[in-house]
């Protein structure tokens, strides 16, 4: 709700001619980093829906990014589904001191911070409202020593609830990448975690579309099995650029199952790794 004008002499009907015009500030959420953190750049990789290959996008900018020889994190805020940990093959409790919770590391030195490294085992459910899960990702900026980090990923849960919230508002997010597929209501999907990015003021670094393919095994042919994407139509309106569009891999998927995405060179999003903040 926007806040009321403090100027008593306000007639609240019109702003037109009041010198408090244009001077009121947005509140400033923005919770302070572990002590221990140097963390320079937070992306936010984001999806309308679920199931769209959010982690996957994630982990594949976090390769990326760690190929360069950058130091680079990955803040699972998706704690009711989380899937980074699996993916990397990790497992284990978190260590934690006075100073704050430590992050475990991937085999290509990825610091990964998620629910699933504090919970007793990976199947226990978490069964949390809105505003408890919200928290916990704000711990995980607060309380986690990072160290020093150049892109810090977060994966954030899908749809626009309390968490992705907190997140945009509690993190200085640099930008965000949309993660979305081919398939019907895209385009409102698309544009529902546009505007929200928008209303935040969080600028939209591109959008990667997954599963635009499956490579005909026989004869390498692309086969379109969601039909026609409308990407490319939704971008431009937007006037953002679309930075991936990557097919159903049998290979990948089969590394992110069996725990070594760190193998994973993902040739599909060399784009969304040129529009990341220098
Ligand atoms: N391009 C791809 N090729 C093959 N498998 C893929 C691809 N993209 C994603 N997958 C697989 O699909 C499944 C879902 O992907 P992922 O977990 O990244 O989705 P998500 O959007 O993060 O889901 P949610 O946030 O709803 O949990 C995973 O098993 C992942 O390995």
């Amino acid at each position: 709700m926007a806040k009321e004008c403090s100027n008593s002499s306000c007639s609240k009907s019109s702003c037109e001619g009041c010198a408090s015009k244009g001077k009121s500030e947005p509140q400033n959420f923005l919770a302070p980093a572990n002590i221990f953190s140097d963390i320079k750049h937070v992306i936010g990789v984001v999806s309308g829906k679920g199931g769209v290959g959010k982690s996957f996008v994630t982990g594949s900018l976090a390769n990326a990014m760690a190929a360069k020889g950058y130091k680079v994190g990955i803040l699972d805020a998706d704690i009711t589904g989380p899937s980074i940990p699996k993916m990397y093959g990790l497992t284990g409790a978190a260590q934690a001191d006075d100073n704050g919770i430590y992050p475990m590391e991937t085999t290509n030195g990825i610091k990964v911070m998620s629910i699933n490294l504090l919970l007793p085992t990976e199947d226990t459910p978490v069964i949390w409202r809105g505003p408890v899960l919200a928290n916990m990702v704000k711990q995980f900026w607060t309380d986690v020593v990072w160290d020093k980090i150049d892109y810090l990923f977060v994966d954030m849960p899908p749809g626009t609830g309390d968490v992705p919230l907190t997140v945009f508002q509690s993190l200085p997010i640099d930008g965000i990448v949309i993660v979305s597929s081919p398939q019907d209501l895209v385009k409102m999907i698309v544009k529902k975690a546009y505007n929200m990015a928008e209303m935040m003021k969080i600028p939209v670094l591109g959008i990667v579309e997954n599963y635009s393919y499956v490579k005909c095994p026989d004869c390498g042919k692309p086969i379109k099995i969601f039909g026609e994407s409308h990407i490319d139509e939704i971008a431009a309106e937007l006037n953002v650029p679309v930075v991936g569009k990557m097919p159903i891999d049998m290979d990948y998927a089969s590394k992110s199952d069996s725990g070594v995405f760190d193998q994973i060179n993902n040739e599909y999003i060399v784009k969304a790794v040129e529009v990341m903040p220098e």
